[in-house]
């Protein structure tokens, strides 16, 4: 099946469902805090490994203490699909592991 772009209100109907997670209509982010670096860098390689699994790919960035993500789905022309809130879900799965807030 077709991927197709989602309105901003489905987005944000979804969202609802993903706390931290918001959106701008062309992409959705959040921001994780750690308690320190290598905490955060060890969430990095597990996104990296969901992605590589999902074969979809966010735009992530290591701060000090902080992982950013945003994600979109290049192949729509940079707009939000089910397949970013899937990858969104798959981190948030995760998140509380790694002591991610
Ligand atoms: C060929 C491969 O399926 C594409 O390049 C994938 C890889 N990862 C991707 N990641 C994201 N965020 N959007 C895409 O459209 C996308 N496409």
């Amino acid at each position: 099946m077709a991927v197709e772009p989602l309105s901003k209100k489905d987005v944000e109907e979804r969202l609802q469902e993903l706390p931290g997670w918001s959106t701008d209509g062309d992409r959705i982010t959040r921001r994780y805090t750690f308690d320190g670096h290598f905490q955060a860098a060890a969430m990095v390689i597990h996104i990296a490994q969901i992605q590589e699994e999902l074969n979809h790919h966010s735009d992530l960035t290591l701060g000090y203490n902080t992982v950013a993500l945003a994600v979109n789905t290049h192949s729509v022309g940079g707009k939000v699909t089910g397949l970013d809130v899937e990858l969104a879900r798959r981190i948030e799965a995760v998140a509380p592991g790694h002591g991610a807030r």
